[in-house]
């Protein structure tokens, strides 16, 4: 048996509004693009997990949708996959963006109903604002609720990072890790394959087509000179598919040919994408086919 005494380790999830910066945190905290990220709010929607493993320690984050107040079945089971993070935390980072710190009341009551875990607040994009007004905008914040510590952050330049990294590993319980050291998620790389395509998608259109979308794999082929992957879009109306082919099915090829090129670097090989637009009529507002997508759950 593996001999785990004094090694650490904990689940650590991170949690705010929408756009705040979770994602980016994530990944700059592993070194490496496990959730994708992109300007526009609620670009995440599943739980995402990523593992950062030492010698003698391992963090698992989890990256969460955007806390909002859920209007349709999609972004109900957004919201399940938070609470679930924050119920399965040992330790809880709530990122506020400094330049949008109006926390919902619904996140304090949030974090009040929990139990023996460390909350910790996290001030995010101070690269943005200055010293004194991060300050104000921190306590304030903290005015409303009893934090175990404030860190200040920009994820994106990297400051505070390894402050925020070091007050994670001081508050790690002994602990055997839960993962193989080697691995980075536990997602397949399908999945991947899928939030890269739905990144686009994010990035590419405006409005509501990135919000009605989602990405189902048909298949996927690992083949010896390439991967075939076969990929259907789903868009919520019909009007959304003329949209999102574009005139002479110009706009679905160029989302395709970078969609491909992302993947061919996270697989390290040739691919060949084959893309279709599939109407599932109002699939956001039935929870029969979110779940089937696989969101909540
Ligand atoms: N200036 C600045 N921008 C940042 C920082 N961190 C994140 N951003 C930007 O903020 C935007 C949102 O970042 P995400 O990481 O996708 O935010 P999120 O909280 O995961 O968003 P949701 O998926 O909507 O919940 C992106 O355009 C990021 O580049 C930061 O420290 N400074």
């Amino acid at each position: 048996m593996e001999h785990t005494a004094g090694h650490k380790s904990g689940y650590v999830a991170i949690i705010g509004k929408p756009n705040a910066g979770k994602s980016t945190l994530m990944n700059r905290l592993l070194g490496s693009k496990v959730s994708i990220t992109t300007h526009k709010p609620q670009t995440t929607r599943h739980q995402i997990l990523g593992i950062h493993s030492e010698d003698d320690l391992q963090i698992i984050f989890l990256d969460t949708p955007g806390v909002i107040n859920p209007r349709y079945e999609l972004q109900k089971a957004m919201m399940k996959t938070v609470d679930r993070a924050r119920a399965d935390a040992d330790i809880i980072l709530l990122i506020v963006d400094v330049t949008d710190y109006e926390v919902p009341g619904r996140i304090f009551e949030m974090l009040s109903s929990l139990k023996g875990k460390k909350i910790f607040l996290v001030i995010n994009k101070i690269d943005k604002t200055s010293g004194q007004q991060t300050e104000v905008v921190a306590k304030n914040i903290r005015e409303k609720f009893d934090f175990d510590d404030t860190l200040l952050v920009s994820a994106l330049n990297g400051e505070g990072l390894q402050e925020l990294m070091d007050t994670i590993k001081t508050n790690l319980k002994e602990g055997p890790p839960f993962y193989p050291k080697d691995m980075l998620s536990e997602q397949p790389v399908r999945f991947f394959v899928a939030e890269m395509i739905r990144e686009q998608l994010f990035l590419r259109y405006h409005q509501e087509i990135p919000y009605s979308s989602t990405i189902e794999i048909v298949q996927y082929d690992e083949r010896d000179d390439l991967d075939y992957i076969s990929a259907d879009i789903i868009v919520n109306r019909d009007s959304q598919k003329g949209i999102l082919i574009g005139k002479g099915g110009k706009a679905i090829k160029q989302l395709g040919r970078n969609a491909r090129e992302v993947i061919e670097e996270f697989v390290e090989k040739k691919v060949y994408l084959d893309l279709h637009v599939k109407v599932r009529d109002k699939w956001r507002e039935d929870p029969n086919r979110v779940r089937h997508y696989g969101y909540g759950y």
